[in-house]
């Protein structure tokens, strides 16, 4: 079931209001970094001016000594929603994108053990680079994308969104019961293992399915 009012949301990287991440929203993420399976989505925000398209590179903050890749599916919502069930979510989704949610670990992991806010080691200027929007109606099956990224041509991350721990109509109506979620905005759903590391001079390519490709050149503020 399409959304109906998705012909004007091709461009949700200038109109939308918010990102919303997922964290730890695969088992071998949560097996790998040995933390307590989620009861609930592990929800954070980013601002929209992380927003990275392809031909503009990755720029890494000086400040930060560890920054990570993070491959991800990316919904985009199409209409307004607010307390929707779980049943009725994906009406309210007008299409997808290949994303990254870049993520400073150093920063990530200081803010976390003080019981900081880490906005800033998510937030920062080009961690979410995407790619183009992607209508609802040329993906079959949200929850049967694989997921690939390599850095300098070497595959870092494999996963498939089959093994999402919470799907997509799960996070959107969680979230809903929240936060109003408005047309444009963006969830991200969470990486599969492999996250690690990368510097400037590296180049990230990823991809979804046959759907999406991208390609990024890292460098230094
Ligand atoms: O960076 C993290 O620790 C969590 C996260 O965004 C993810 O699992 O996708
Ligand atoms: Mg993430």
């Amino acid at each position: 079931m399409s959304c109906q009012n998705n012909q004007n949301l091709t461009n949700f990287i200038n109109d939308g209001k918010k990102i919303v991440g997922v964290a730890l929203n695969y088992m071998d993420v949560v097996k790998a970094r040995n933390v307590a399976v989620p009861t609930a989505p592990l929800v954070f925000l980013k601002p929209t001016t992380s927003y990275l398209q392809e031909g503009h590179p990755i720029v890494l903050p000086k400040v930060f000594t560890k920054v990570a890749y993070e491959v991800e599916l990316g919904v985009v919502i199409g209409k307004q929603c607010k307390n929707v069930s779980e049943a009725e979510a994906m009406k309210y989704v007008a299409g997808y994108c290949l994303a990254l949610d870049l993520t400073a670990q150093c920063n990530l992991v200081t803010a976390r053990a003080a019981g900081s806010p880490w906005t800033l080691g998510k937030g920062f200027d080009t961690s979410t680079p995407v790619s183009k929007f992607i209508p609802f109606d040329n993906v079959k099956d949200a929850h049967n994308l694989s997921l690939w990224l390599k850095v300098n041509g070497e595959v870092k991350q494999k996963g498939c969104t089959a093994d999402l721990i919470f799907k997509v109509p799960a996070i959107i109506s969680y979230v809903s019961q929240y936060m109003t979620l408005e047309p444009n905005d963006l969830i991200l759903t969470g990486t599969p293992n492999g996250s690690d590391a990368f510097k400037a001079g590296d180049v990230i390519e990823c991809g979804m399915a046959d759907l999406a490709t991208m390609k990024f050149q890292v460098c230094a503020e």
